[in-house]
């Protein structure tokens, strides 16, 4: 029997934990309605239940049979063939959700070959604390009944808009990748303040602090990050010395060069599937 509320997780990875564990933190959905897979790695799976008591199977049919709310967790170069395996268990009361950077809801509509519901979704690593920057959009027959289920989904573990489909590239090599920027600044600012005298312990305190701090003052002041900026930088001073070497490197022409270059990846990605599986008019 299907029970309206179950989900299924296709992909035992680093964003179907991470959406697990803000999920289950949240009690929106009791772990006994969440059924997990992967493809072969069973010492994952047995984590996965003893750590959150979800079900695990590799079952497929099992899978379909219980759960409306399908979650597409595994790599984009995956996608095809699980949707090959699930398609004959997929009925027009299953509801999608994909998280795979570069695949439309059309490419999944395509491969399975009926009108399935698909939600395509865009979260971030940040779920697992409950503070991803989620995107979602609609494929051709998702209902209003899916996306709010979707919104319900990645509202308690952040904060999500609805977008165009033609935008999800654009936000996959914004807030998708996003959180990578923001490690290797930071690894780069721990390294900075030790290498100026700091123990690495108080460097690495330093440096998160003042991150979390930045994000903080942009979200609870309501104030542009430049204005934010001028504010810290004394006219002369030691801001104003360090923002020099960075404006002098284009610091922020190279973060957009790579935004846009991770953006034109998941466009690649698209193509290079459709290309593969010879499915014309799919983007
Ligand atoms: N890691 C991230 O920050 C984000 C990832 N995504 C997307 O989520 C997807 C997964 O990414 P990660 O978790 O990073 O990858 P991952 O490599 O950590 O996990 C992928 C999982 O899929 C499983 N898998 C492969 N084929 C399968 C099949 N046929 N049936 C069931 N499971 C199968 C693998 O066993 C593995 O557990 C990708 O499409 C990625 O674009 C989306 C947003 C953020
Ligand atoms: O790197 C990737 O392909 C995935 C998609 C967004 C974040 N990680």
């Amino acid at each position: 029997m299907q029970n309206q509320k179950s989900v299924g997780i296709f992909g035992a990875g680093s964003i179907a934990e991470a959406m697990l564990d803000g999920i289950l933190s949240q009690d929106i959905m009791p772990p006994e309605d969440i059924y997990v897979t992967n493809k072969q790695n069973d010492d994952k799976l047995q984590l996965l239940r003893e750590r959150y008591n979800v079900k695990t199977t590799r079952d497929y049919k099992e899978i379909l049979s219980k759960c409306r709310y399908l979650i597409i967790a595994v790599k984009p170069v995956d996608v095809h063939e699980l949707l090959i395996s699930l398609q004959k268990f997929i009925t027009a009361n299953h509801i999608i959700i994909t998280l795979a950077a570069g695949i439309s809801t059309k490419f999944i509509e395509t491969v399975l070959d009926k009108k399935v519901q698909v939600i395509r979704a865009m979260p971030n690593t940040a779920c697992k604390v409950r503070e991803s920057a989620t995107a979602i959009t609609l494929g051709s027959y998702a209902t209003k009944e899916a996306q709010d289920f979707a919104e319900e989904i990645f509202s308690s573990i952040g904060k999500v808009s609805v977008v165009e489909e033609t935008m999800m590239d654009a936000v996959t090599g914004l807030s998708g990748s996003g959180p990578a920027y923001v490690y290797l600044l930071m690894e780069a600012m721990i390294e900075a303040g030790v290498k100026v005298g700091l123990p690495r312990w108080l460097s690495e305190e330093l440096t998160v602090q003042t991150v979390y701090g930045a994000a903080k003052m942009v979200i609870e002041t309501g104030e542009s990050p430049k204005k934010l900026r001028k504010q810290v930088t004394t006219p002369g001073g030691t801001t104003m010395a360090g923002i020099k070497v960075l404006e002098k490197a284009d610091f922020a022409d190279l973060l957009i060069r790579a935004v846009e270059s991770a953006a034109g990846r998941s466009k690649e990605m698209m193509k290079e599937r459709s290309c593969l599986h010879k499915l014309e008019n799919v983007l």
